[in-house]
């Protein structure tokens, strides 16, 4: 890694990536991948399976090795022992030995840092008191995933960083792990977080970056990247002409069905857009369904950058 030790570490981003690349044998996980986390922000990364969110996690985290690039955590190298009080880090798994119980582990964890929070508090705000004295590994995968948050956050960090922390939970769950992620933020934490819920990043982020074949496509508030534009939606059966619609919108509107069975009009949508629309599924015998008008969702845009077929 080239040195950088330019700047008072005080003023630095949460986080600072240039130029960052990673490679497992032949496969290049992360490939010339640069972004900047902001103090006091969330920010979500986004991006498909392998897409190389882990790796660039794993490597600001500390545990692993770039072959290329500088990567700064709070202005510090990430594996400065320096940061271990101040960088909390939930791992996509576990991190907890399998037999230590639930409320035993966070005191043992508590117990490292000046300040923490009361282990029973976040106990019960993330609904594990009553499995406090579980050993880990008899906790269920949600129960686990709790206990793993909890014990990232119980030290009062500066940063965490969050691997996909809501994947697997049960609705309940996720709205009790949003809610102390919530509570970070407001209490001027930074936080990097991975997730595949498009709503997730939409709700909680303040910045949002996706990343694709280990590389920053699209970096911005969830606002920038949906943008203004609203659309008409609605389902019908596949296949209908959209030609003939389209013939009868104003000129520089667009239609299309995606995915089968899903209609998409953009232009300039307002009454006589919506008239048009439904008179014209009126001539063709379609009831359409669902039919409304909203703005491009987190989701519509991840699939236009990142393309639909499977990894
Ligand atoms: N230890 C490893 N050895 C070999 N290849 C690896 C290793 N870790 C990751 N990879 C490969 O590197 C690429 C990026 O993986 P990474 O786990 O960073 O992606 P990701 O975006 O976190 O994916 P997911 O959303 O599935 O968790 C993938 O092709 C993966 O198979």
């Amino acid at each position: 890694m080239e040195d950088d030790t330019s700047g008072d570490p005080a003023d630095a981003p949460a986080v600072e990536i240039r130029d960052l690349v990673k490679r497992y044998g032949r496969t290049t996980a992360v490939d010339g991948l640069s972004l900047t986390c902001a103090r006091r922000e969330v920010t979500a990364i986004l991006g498909p399976n392998g897409a190389g969110k882990t790796s660039t996690l794993e490597i600001c985290e500390g545990f692993r090795r770039p072959d290329g690039g500088t990567v700064r955590v709070l202005g510090l190298e990430p594996h400065d022992r320096a940061l271990r009080p101040r960088v909390g880090i939930m791992l996509q798994a576990g991190g907890v030995p399998p037999a230590a119980r639930a409320g035993e582990w966070l005191r043992t964890v508590a117990r490292f840092h000046s300040a923490p929070l009361d282990p029973g508090a976040l106990l019960r705000l993330l609904g594990l008191t009553e499995h406090a004295r579980t050993p880990y590994r008899r906790l269920s995968g949600g129960q686990q995933q709790r206990l793993s948050l909890a014990a990232a956050v119980i030290g009062r960090p500066e940063l965490v960083f969050l691997d996909e922390p809501t994947a697997g939970l049960d609705p309940q769950a996720r709205h009790a792990c949003w809610d102390v992620i919530t509570a970070l933020r407001d209490a001027g934490v930074s936080v990097v977080l991975t997730t595949h819920q498009m709503d997730e990043a939409e709700k909680l982020s303040d910045r949002v970056v996706v990343i694709d074949h280990g590389r920053v496509v699209a970096d911005g508030t969830p606002q920038s990247l949906t943008g203004a534009e609203r659309q008409l939606r609605f389902r019908a059966r596949p296949g209908l002409d959209l030609d003939e619609l389209l013939a009868a919108l104003p000129p520089g509107s667009a239609a299309k069905e995606s995915p089968s069975g899903h209609y998409i009009i953009e232009g300039l949508v307002g009454p006589q857009l919506l008239a048009t629309v439904t008179a014209w599924c009126a001539t063709e015998g379609v009831a359409a369904e669902d039919l409304r008008i909203e703005r491009r969702t987190l989701e519509d845009v991840f699939l236009e950058l990142t393309g639909r077929e499977l990894r």
